[in-house]
């Protein structure tokens, strides 16, 4: 297990954050003139030569490996359930994890296909978080508790983590936090989710909007603990126990995106060791992204969730460090350099 102080509370966590490490400068100006001596025109190789460069600072090794890749779907119910934001009945979310652990999920053929661990970690699929737009969806035990068994879910030993959900209604809960995070208003941010028609998508945004107004007074993880769900929780925590190893993060589509987004909204740097693996098709992603800072690596108008889109990903990171590792210098061939 990755060493962290104790999940006390949620201004403790908040503490923790000037002591988490930081991108490995050295390591990664050392990728840097790798990249410059390969035989290639200089930047030819576009976003993998940056892949490359931010894998080697956050591992702190100029020549950064995946060895291990473990991709971890966080499962949870959330409240606002009973406003009819879902076109899928809530009861989908525990049918699905079983579809998980019998392999017939699309993450379970694109993790293997990226060469992949998955584990599947369901949290309290019985016991739904209560309804946001009458109180907080989750204590802030609760969400401690969520995040505690995020960040034990990590693999000390992986070399990179992806992260996915799975959650019925989850898309109202990251219009939410989104919305909380960074402003604007709730029609920038609600989307169609698994398939809602106009009048649904009406209904998401006033569900967002009475969140919002019952939770004004909200910052950074409290917005967690009063929008979030436990599987957005248990991605906070996943995420710090990653940034404490040093390991750098897969986040997946939407959801995932705006499931971090209380930790960018506590401490922006939180995020540094994270990269947003794909545009979701929900419209709301692009605002996201942008307020992240974050440009996703690939757009295949995918919305599924799962970590779908991170273990895509993964084969394109792949590529850019075999690449980075593999490749002659022009010493090396014997090619003359511009
Ligand atoms: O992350 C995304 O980009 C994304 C976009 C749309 C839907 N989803 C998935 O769909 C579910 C939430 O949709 P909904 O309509 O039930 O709110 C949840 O299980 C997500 O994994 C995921
Ligand atoms: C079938 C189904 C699969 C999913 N995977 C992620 N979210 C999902 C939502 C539904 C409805």
């Amino acid at each position: 297990m990755i060493n962290l102080p104790a999940f006390d509370s949620l201004s403790a966590i908040t503490g923790w954050f000037d002591a988490m490490p930081a991108f490995d400068k050295a390591a990664a100006d050392a990728a840097r003139d790798r990249q410059a001596q390969l035989t290639k025109p200089p930047g030819s190789l576009g976003r993998l030569e940056e892949l490359a460069v931010f894998m080697a600072g956050w591992h702190g090794d100029p020549r950064p490996r995946v060895m291990s890749a473990q991709s971890l779907v966080f499962a949870g119910n959330h409240g606002i359930c009973c406003h009819g934001v879902n076109p899928f009945p809530q009861e989908v979310t525990t049918q699905m994890v079983t579809n998980f652990e019998r392999g017939g999920a699309a993450i379970n053929q694109l993790a293997r296909a990226a060469g992949a661990t998955l584990s599947v970690v369901a949290l309290d699929l019985e016991r739904p978080t209560a309804d946001f737009t009458t109180g907080p969806a989750m204590s802030e035990e609760e969400c401690l508790d969520s995040m505690r068994h995020g960040a034990e879910a990590v693999d000390p030993a992986a070399d990179v983590i992806l992260l996915g959900e799975m959650g019925i209604g989850n898309s109202t809960v990251a219009a939410a936090l989104a919305h909380a995070c960074f402003g604007g208003e709730p029609g920038d941010w609600v989307g169609r989710g698994t398939g809602a028609d106009d009048e649904r998508v009406a209904l998401k945004s006033s569900v967002v909007a009475k969140g919002r107004q019952a939770h004004a007074d909200a910052t950074g993880l409290g917005i967690l603990a009063a929008l979030g769900g436990r599987e957005q929780a248990a991605i906070c925590g996943a995420v710090l126990a990653a940034r404490a190893a040093r390991i750098p993060v897969l986040l997946d589509g939407f959801i995932c995106s705006a499931s971090a987004a209380p930790l960018y909204a506590a401490a922006p740097a939180l995020l540094d060791h994270c990269i947003v693996s794909h545009a979701s098709a929900e419209p709301g992603h692009a605002r996201l992204c942008a307020a992240l800072g974050k440009s996703p690596l690939l757009d295949l108008g995918m919305a599924l969730g799962e970590g779908t889109g991170a273990a895509l990903a993964l084969s394109i990171l792949r590529g850019a460090l075999e690449c980075h590792n593999g490749m002659a210098t022009f010493a090396e061939a014997g090619i003359g350099g511009a």
